[in-house]
């Protein structure tokens, strides 16, 4: 489905040519679910936007169905931490102008019936005419992930989605995108940007942990077996999960702690 092959991504600066990310090779099969994990900087979003043709490699490239990403397309949705909602439409109208944007040959009629079929998935149906500034954080996060589904991609790309949500709110949208993949059989695959262990763990079949950039590579890949449905309350006390909880803290607390101790050093010497 997507196969990323040997790629790097450098950008130029003032200060010259600056690569983000190098050697990033990555098959993600059909229905799968992957997080990419990893520091601020590591170039997870750079990744992210490879897949969804709004970067482009400076080596390597990146393939969707066997063919090269040339630009961005409705095969692929994404979702963004910031909403991005069209703050002069209303939910359901949100919904609308990217269905009719992405499937033009449907009509009117079935369009619509789309939009009512997800705003009802997402529980928004009641919703459908306030604004964006009208609902809550977890409200507009649920219309950007039903607006994202309602076109039909091949492949859904989540950047940060939930990052800026309480964990509660958090808790529900994540059953929430399990119900719709659920729904579409399985079929979407998902490539989600995440600061979250937890969250990672709960929702991916492959977590993709990244070294430190720049010139960022992935570091380790952690594959999660738990078997689907998951229960939050339940897998926390599954032994794979702990497995997987330390091995990702470990590999992510490191820079920390050396960070510390560097900090440190430095105040004594001082
Ligand atoms: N258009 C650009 N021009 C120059 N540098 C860029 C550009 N886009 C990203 N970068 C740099 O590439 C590196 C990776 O950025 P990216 O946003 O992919 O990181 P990230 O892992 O998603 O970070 P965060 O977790 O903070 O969102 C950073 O050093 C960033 O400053």
């Amino acid at each position: 489905m997507i196969s990323i092959q040997n790629i790097e991504i450098a950008f130029n600066t003032p200060k010259g040519k600056f690569v983000a990310v190098k050697d990033i090779n990555l098959e993600v099969a059909k229905g799968e679910i992957v997080s990419i994990i990893g520091h601020s900087g590591c170039g997870k979003s750079t990744i992210l936007n490879a897949i969804s043709g709004m970067v482009f490699p400076t080596k390597g490239k990146v393939l969707l169905n066997n063919k090269e990403v040339q630009g961005p397309g409705p095969d692929r949705g994404i979702v963004f931490q910031n909403y991005s909602l069209l703050p002069w439409l209303n939910v359901e109208e949100n919904i609308y102008q990217a269905v009719d944007a992405a499937l033009p040959a449907k009509s009117k009629l079935e369009k619509r019936a789309l939009v009512e079929k997800y705003l009802q998935m997402v529980n928004l149906w009641e919703h459908r005419e306030k604004y964006p500034k009208q609902i809550s954080g977890g409200m507009k996060q649920r219309t950007a992930i039903a607006r994202a589904f309602a076109i039909d991609p091949d492949v859904l790309l989540l950047d940060e989605p939930f990052g800026a949500l309480d964990a509660l709110t958090k808790g529900s949208l994540h059953i929430e995108l399990l119900k719709m993949w659920n729904l579409t059989q399985r079929s979407k695959t998902i490539v989600m940007v995440t600061h979250d262990i937890e969250e990672a763990i709960f929702l991916s079949d492959r977590i993709i942990v990244m070294n430190n950039g720049p010139a960022a590579t992935i570091r380790e890949i952690e594959e999660v077996h738990l078997p689907r449905p998951r229960n939050k309350k339940e897998i926390v006390n599954q032994e794979e999960y702990k497995i997987i909880r330390e091995r990702l803290l470990s590999l992510l607390m490191d820079k920390v702690e050396i960070d510390e101790e560097d900090f440190f050093k430095k105040q004594e010497a001082a």
